[in-house]
């Protein structure tokens, strides 16, 4: 699974979005990651982060610019080769839908199946091994509809893990997630050793996880670059419009972040 699969660059350049017939949401967005890098893309509410990640894995076509996988361009790949190269984990999730936890994970390996299901087993052993890194052993059988929020978070991470991908591209894996949940699964992402773009409300969730940081505002990207050059409370502060306080931390190399009103 993932553990063995080795993660892809990516280059963003100068890309813009304007939906039809609405305004430009992002504008020229140039960002570059190496293979294996971790990106955590931070921003308020409503500056564009779900937007790109859009852009990220193609379900929405850049009005301007370009998308680079490993140097290929995004337009010249075919939708199969996206779908075995990107794995997405988005906020909406298929509550209403019949399945089990099984099926939802084994739909992670749809891009790998070949004619009349000749690797039927190797799949199934695939979605297992997924669930079992997830902790969802026992539950295979459960009615997706039927999981807490934070169970149902790591089902659509063990079925997009399930599908090998070189990037994984997630919108808030953290959310519903409890504290220690929250830190099990950026250590376990943390660990893949693929390429993972993901947005993250959290600044000190983000600060720990990332080896790439990116601040978006107003569909602008005000810096990127590593964590501790992107992650200052200047930055923070002009993003999010509050007061920043870096506390240095026991270990000396971090600090934890706290914030305020402006008065
Ligand atoms: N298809 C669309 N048509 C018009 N406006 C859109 C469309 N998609 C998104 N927007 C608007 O673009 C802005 C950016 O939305 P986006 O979801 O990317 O923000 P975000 O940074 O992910 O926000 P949040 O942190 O609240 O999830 C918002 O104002 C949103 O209403």
């Amino acid at each position: 699974m993932s553990c063995n699969t080795q993660g892809a660059a990516l280059a963003v350049e100068n890309l813009c979005y304007t939906p039809p017939g609405g305004h430009r949401l992002l504008h020229s967005i140039t960002l570059s990651i190496q293979a294996g890098d971790l990106l955590a893309i931070v921003g308020p509410n409503g500056a564009g982060k779900t937007t790109l990640l859009r852009c990220l894995y193609r379900a929405v076509k850049p009005s301007e610019g370009r998308v680079l996988l490993d140097g290929q361009n995004f337009e010249s790949l075919s939708s199969r080769d996206i779908a075995r190269r990107i794995a997405v984990v988005v906020q909406e999730t298929p509550a209403s839908f019949p399945f089990t936890v099984e099926d939802i994970v084994l739909m992670g390996r749809i891009p790998w199946r070949k004619g009349l299901s000749s690797n039927a087993s190797e799949n199934r052993a695939k979605a297992h091994h997924a669930m079992e890194h997830l902790n969802l052993r026992g539950m295979e059988k459960r009615s997706f509809g039927t999981l807490s929020g934070g169970e149902k978070q790591r089902v659509l991470v063990a079925r997009a893990l399930a599908q090998e991908p070189q990037l994984l591209i997630l919108d808030e894996p953290s959310n519903h997630l409890d504290i220690r949940n929250q830190l099990e699964i950026l250590d376990l992402l943390a660990g893949l050793g693929i390429t993972i773009i993901t947005t993250l409300h959290d600044i000190n969730l983000a600060a720990g996880f990332a080896t790439k940081a990116a601040i978006l505002h107003n569909g602008e990207m005000i810096a990127c670059g590593p964590p501790k050059e992107v992650l200052t409370p200047e930055h923070i502060s002009s993003a999010f419009n509050v007061k920043t306080h870096a506390h240095a931390i026991s270990d000396g190399a971090s600090h934890h972040f706290s914030f305020a009103l402006n008065s």
